[in-house]
């Protein structure tokens, strides 16, 4: 065998580390349970997304004589009464059903209720978290040791991954970003647009849309606009997204060029399941960061590391920020962009989307000047 066939980082298959990431979070896309291992720990964590009362049993079998714990993270166990500065386990009864542990993972009535033992969630539960919010599904997982010396078929076919590569995962996600294809659309505007679609490590597709010819050497008006299916696509009422994107599409027009960066970001990065999740609890009186937090996330998953890293592909390196949106700013600036100017996009406000647009103005610091200037931070 060659060296280069050899190799444990061969071009066709990457790193050791990558492969086992990869196939773990497929796995739990799969819904099926998987193996941590952690300095001395060898854990079984099964998502708790699609637990129906068979496979809580099944699973209960497979891990028996342990019991499994819900694993939540710190803003869950915050949320259910705990003092969490750390994802967090929670015993369960022997008993318990899955409507129970749903509403210990993400109900809003349970807030303040959970009376039973809880530890801190161990390295190897904490990667499990880590690698079911990958996986966009709620970040709470069941999860027990694994007997010493346990062998048999069904624990043969559970894949494993090492705490450690889930953590060092998202830090070289960048080695695995790749410019896939790219082609012209003529736009409802008469516009021509450049359609320059991105893979990340995680499969989703990330778009850079080239309006007009930029000039590269100059700052380019960019907009950075996270994936909002039900507002882009369908003009929600919720939200401002799909009325900003086309502000934004109309500014780059009038300007003559400019690019946006349409993200796989649904849901400020929680996926589209878990932002029905968190309207249902908006409907229940929470706003849209609370909402966010009692599912377990922060109340904002996103990470500008890859909208730098395609402005970078595209010698895009100055640019002139369309945004009201201040994390943007600071993410980009701490990947490497230079941000001369912000424009701002303002957007309707409505009966609809009023309770969404005050709360990101006034606790996400949002420059929302068109909403009543009792409830918006200045500038
Ligand atoms: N979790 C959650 N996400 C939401 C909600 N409403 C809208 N979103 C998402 O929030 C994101 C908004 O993205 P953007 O419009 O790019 O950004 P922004 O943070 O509003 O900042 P701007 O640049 O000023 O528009 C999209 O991914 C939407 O899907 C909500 O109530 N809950
Ligand atoms: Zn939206």
């Amino acid at each position: 065998m060659s060296a280069a066939h050899s190799s444990a980082n061969s071009a066709l298959l990457g790193n050791a580390e990558c492969i086992s990431v990869s196939r773990a979070l497929s796995e739990l896309q799969a819904r099926r349970p998987i193996r941590i291992s952690a300095s001395g720990e060898s854990l079984l964590a099964l998502p708790i997304d699609g637990l129906d009362e068979q496979r809580l049993g099944d699973f209960a079998d497979l891990c028996s004589p342990n019991a499994p714990k819900l694993v939540v993270t710190q803003q869950r166990a915050r949320s259910i009464g705990t003092k969490a500065s750390t994802a967090m386990a929670l015993s369960l009864s022997p008993v318990v059903g899955v409507s129970t542990i749903f509403d210990l993972a993400a109900s809003a009535e349970n807030e303040g209720h959970f009376v039973g033992t809880v530890e801190a969630a161990s390295r190897a539960a904490t990667a499990a978290i880590r690698l079911a919010k990958l996986s966009r599904s709620l970040p709470a997982v069941l999860a027990a040791n694994v007997m010493p010396n346990r062998d048999d078929d069904l624990m043969d076919l559970i894949v494993t991954v090492e705490a450690d590569a889930v953590n060092r995962f998202a830090a070289d996600a960048t080695n695995a970003f790749a410019h896939v294809s790219e082609a012209t659309i003529p736009l409802a505007s008469g516009t021509e647009a450049r359609f320059v679609v991105f893979r990340d490590p995680l499969g989703a597709d990330q778009v850079a849309i080239i309006v007009g010819k930029p000039d590269f050497t100059q700052p380019v008006p960019v907009r950075l606009h996270s994936a909002c299916l039900t507002g882009d696509v369908f003009g929600s009422q919720r939200c401002d997204c799909g009325d900003q994107l086309r502000l934004a599409l109309a500014r780059l027009e009038s300007l003559g060029s400019g690019v946006i960066l349409y993200m796989a970001q649904e849901g400020r990065g929680i996926g589209l399941a878990n932002k029905m999740r968190a309207y249902r609890l908006q409907d229940s009186g929470l706003d849209t960061r609370d909402a966010n937090t009692t599912l377990g996330f922060e109340d904002d998953e996103r990470d500008y590391g890859v909208a730098a890293l395609m402005l970078r592909t595209l010698n895009c390196t100055r640019i002139v920020l369309l945004t009201n949106n201040p994390a943007k700013l600071d993410g980009l600036t701490k990947a490497g962009i230079e941000i001369t100017a912000r424009v701002a996009l303002q957007a309707p406000v409505t009966p609809h989307n009023r309770r969404y647009l005050t709360t990101k103005a006034v606790r996400s610091g949002h420059k929302i000047i068109n909403l009543k200037a009792s409830v918006c931070k200045k500038f």
